[in-house]
């Protein structure tokens, strides 16, 4: 389980998330919504020590998160996976170099720079690929391929991290309508078949709502919502969004091939800010 207590992060005294508490379940699948500037990035990114909390803490199963340094610090990392809007690719290295990347933190990093990976990480690799649609593409440059696929890529390379937790950063916000539900179906598909916990930002109300079995809405770096996403009704947007609502919010949508949207049965709307 991970667990956040009162986490803050300030830049120049200004705080970009103020005093977040939250606890997520394994296998949650937590879509974090917000208008820009909200504090999303930050929030995902103080969990896997990208940025540094202020305050509070940060425990996963129990783990202090915020103490760990060196070696733990790297498996911590490992155990918690980022998926990132701009890819993060290597452009001129071929696609199962790229997933294999995500085997560093178990691999001699001699062996690593030298290429030679075993033939078990080579399989776990073109394993994953082949389970996003992306076998095909194993031996191509990274950069030949389309957005949607480079995402592919990259949650493949998240994947064989064997990750507990998939910390995903705005994945969609540079794709097409057609290519966001293609990652977001990746998202899901993996999340149901390992269980793997998700949190992701989004910026659409509609994908939060039709992929995630939770969400929760940032507004000035505060949690102002935390419920099903049933519960996110029009007033509720309106409050996290304030004018931009209109056009965030649009028609509830569903994704394609009919992904299961169960509610979570321990939350409610905590209201708002
Ligand atoms: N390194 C930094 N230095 C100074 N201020 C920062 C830094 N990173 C973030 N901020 C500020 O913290 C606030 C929250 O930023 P953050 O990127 O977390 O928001 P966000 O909700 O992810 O926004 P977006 O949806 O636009 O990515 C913003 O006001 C931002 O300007």
């Amino acid at each position: 389980m991970l667990d956040l207590g009162g986490v803050s992060r300030r830049y120049s005294g200004r705080a970009a998330v103020d005093g977040v508490s939250l606890s997520v379940g394994r296998g949650e699948f937590v879509g974090v919504i917000g208008r820009s500037g909200a504090g999303k990035s930050t929030l995902l990114r103080m969990v896997n020590r990208l940025v540094e909390p202020s305050a509070g803490h940060i425990r996963w199963d129990g783990t202090d998160v915020t103490a760990l340094r060196g070696r733990a610090l790297r498996d911590w990392r490992a155990r918690c996976a980022m998926v990132f809007q701009q890819f993060n690719l290597s452009g001129r290295l071929d696609v199962l170099t790229n997933v294999l990347m995500g085997r560093l933190n178990r691999t001699p990093l001699h062996r690593a720079l030298l290429g030679l990976w075993s033939e078990e990480d080579r399989a776990i690799a073109l394993s994953a690929l082949e389970q996003l649609d992306m076998g095909a593409f194993a031996a191509q440059r990274a950069d030949r391929l389309s957005g949607g696929q480079q995402q592919r890529v990259a949650i493949a390379r998240a994947l064989v991290q064997e990750p507990e937790i998939i910390l995903a950063d705005e994945p969609v916000a540079s794709l097409d309508p057609r290519n966001t539900r293609v990652v977001m179906d990746a998202l899901a598909g993996i999340n149901r078949r390992y269980g793997i916990t998700i949190l992701c930002n989004l910026h659409s109300l509609d994908l939060a709502r039709g992929y995630c079995s939770r969400v929760v809405g940032l507004s000035a770096g505060r949690l102002v919502f935390d419920g099903a996403p049933a519960a996110l009704t029009e007033a509720a947007a309106r409050e996290l969004y304030g004018l931009e609502a209109p056009e965030t919010v649009g028609p509830a949508a569903m994704p394609a091939g009919g992904i299961p949207v169960p509610a979570h049965p321990a939350m409610s709307a905590v209201g708002f800010a």
